[in-house]
């Protein structure tokens, strides 16, 4: 067994881990960093980067159909969906050096191969190595939950795992989970030549703004696929392309293939939590607003600290971390500034509060900004004119922005920026947009609060028609 001394042990090379340990060594820590299975964690393999790049094979086909209205014959797209997956494994192949083992070495950083567990309060062993460390950072993330569906492991399934790898086209997905990962992979599947159903025990998009939701459903429908809601999976019966879905209330659905996306699991039972004092629940391991766990010389960061699940948020994450881990100071992550978005067509994003969660915690001081897209002329040149932005306002700064139609992910950088530096309307206002750009919506919403101030106030009247009168 070789031992290893280490400042801060990381364990985990997903986006959590891979920032912690980018970010501690460039700064002058020893730093070790344990990854049992693929460098760059879920998001590039499995997670964010392959189902975007499936989107965007996706977004050619959709265009390819429906591209008449521009004065461009639209074309039946000749979808080859293995083609399409190689065009994945392309694009994870040149994010991956970024991530790779090679990269974190070349940065100092000590990259061990192996899945660690704890065997003490401050030591950890990875396959021959027993690693002593003054601070250790679980970064282990999280994996597809595997209900317990009756039947479900007698059947073939998919998980986002495994879907990355399927090159066969399926005829008719079937996915369990109307959350991002459903509903992305559902739109994604259409575009490409696959009937869709997705069976959603509750809400889908439950998450978001149902009104915003609503949009998105209504958009996905309205391209075919199938989307029940309250019927819960109770059971799944059949075998390879011949897949049976049984909901609790007794309906019945089939299928070519069967993909799972009911949420996610923390990633702790390999890690032998008990060794090191370290208190977990089914979400995730137990933090404080510091990240600490119950051992205050062990954090935990990105999805496996069970809160927002996001690459951005892990990224977040490890920036808080490092601050604590690096120089003692006191370092606390909040939740009320964090975007997200999920990558639909028209996509939906969220910064801060949405207007339910803004009323219940705001009342009556609340107001809400909104603007709709059909009024933006870039959006109308694009035909793009679904959506709308609403903007959650407190004593004129806004805790809250809802964004749902083209490229709202992209929009929801500004509200990022604004929330985050507790901007108000008046300086997003104040902002000159170049024009004709879909971001327009944004100061339009901003201008939208002001509206009613400037134009229907009988003062701002009064003072006009005085000063009128008085200039020469
Ligand atoms: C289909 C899908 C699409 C997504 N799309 C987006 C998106 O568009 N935008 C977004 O922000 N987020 C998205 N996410 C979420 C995002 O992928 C995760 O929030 C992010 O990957 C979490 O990073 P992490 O570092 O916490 O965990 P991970 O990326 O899971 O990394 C954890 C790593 O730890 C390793 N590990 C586990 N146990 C041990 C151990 N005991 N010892 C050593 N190593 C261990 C694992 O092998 C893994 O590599 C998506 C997720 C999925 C599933
Ligand atoms: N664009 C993005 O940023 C993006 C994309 C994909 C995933 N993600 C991350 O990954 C996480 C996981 O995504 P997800 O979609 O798997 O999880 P989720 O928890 O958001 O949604 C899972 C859905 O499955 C439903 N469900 C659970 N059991 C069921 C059953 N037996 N029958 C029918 N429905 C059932 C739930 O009601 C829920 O609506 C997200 O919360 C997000 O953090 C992010």
């Amino acid at each position: 067994m070789e031992r290893i001394e280490t400042d801060i042990l990381v364990i985990g090379a997903g986006s959590a881990g891979l920032s912690v340990a980018a970010g501690a060594v460039q700064m002058g820590a020893s730093v070790t960093l344990l990854e049992g299975g693929e460098m760059g964690g879920d998001c590039l393999n499995f997670g964010c980067v392959p189902s975007k790049a499936l989107i965007a094979s996706a977004k050619v086909a959709h265009a390819q159909a429906h591209s008449a209205v521009f004065g461009v014959q639209s074309v039946t797209p000749q979808i080859d969906y293995a083609a399409a997956k190689d065009h994945v494994h392309d694009v994870i192949a040149q994010i991956a050096p970024v991530d790779s083992q090679d990269r974190f070495e070349g940065l100092g950083v000590r990259v061990i191969r192996e899945y660690g567990h704890f065997i003490s309060k401050t030591e950890v062993e990875a396959g021959p190595y027993q690693i002593t460390a003054r601070r250790i950072v679980i970064a282990t993330g999280s994996s597809p939950t595997v209900p317990p569906i009756e039947g479900l492991e007698t059947v073939p399934y998919l998980t986002n795992e495994t879907l990355v790898d399927l090159r066969e086209k399926p005829d008719h997905l079937l996915i369990i989970g109307g959350g991002p990962i459903g509903m992305e992979m559902a739109q994604a599947h259409i575009r490409l030549g696959c009937k869709v159903t997705v069976i959603e025990g509750d809400r889908a998009l439950s998450k978001d703004d149902p009104e915003a939701a609503a949009i998105v459903l209504d958009a996905l429908r309205g391209e075919g696929v199938e989307i029940v809601e309250s019927a819960q999976v109770s059971r799944v019966a059949g075998e390879a392309s011949e897949v049976r879905v049984e909901t609790a209330d007794g309906r019945t659905f089939s299928g070519s293939h069967l993909l799972l996306a009911v949420g996610r699991t923390p990633n702790i039972d390999r890690l032998k939590l008990d060794a090191a004092g370290v208190a977990s629940t089914k979400r995730g391991i137990k933090v404080d607003e510091s990240l600490r766990s119950t051992n205050r010389r062990v954090y935990a960061i990105g999805d496996v600290a069970g809160g927002l699940q996001f690459t951005h948020v892990a990224g977040y994450h490890a920036s808080v971390v490092i601050r604590s881990l690096l120089f003692g100071l006191p370092s606390k992550a909040k939740t009320s500034h964090i975007p997200w978005a999920t990558y639909t067509d028209p996509e939906l994003a969220q910064i801060g509060l949405t207007e339910a969660q803004a009323r219940k915690t705001h009342g009556d001081r609340l107001e809400v900004a909104r603007f709709d897209y059909s009024h933006n002329d870039r959006a109308i040149a694009e035909r793009r004119k679904t959506g709308f932005i609403k903007v959650m306002v407190v004593r004129g700064r806004p805790v809250g922005a809802t964004i749902v139609g083209h490229q709202a992910g992209e929009h929801a950088n500004l509200w990022a920026l604004v929330l985050a530096n507790r901007l108000k309307m008046s300086q997003i206002a104040a902002m000159v947009s170049p024009y004709p750009t879909v971001g327009e919506v944004s100061k339009r919403a901003a201008g939208a609060y002001f509206t009613p101030r400037l134009f229907d106030n009988p003062w701002v009247k009064r003072v006009v028609s005085l000063v009128q009168r008085w200039l020469p």
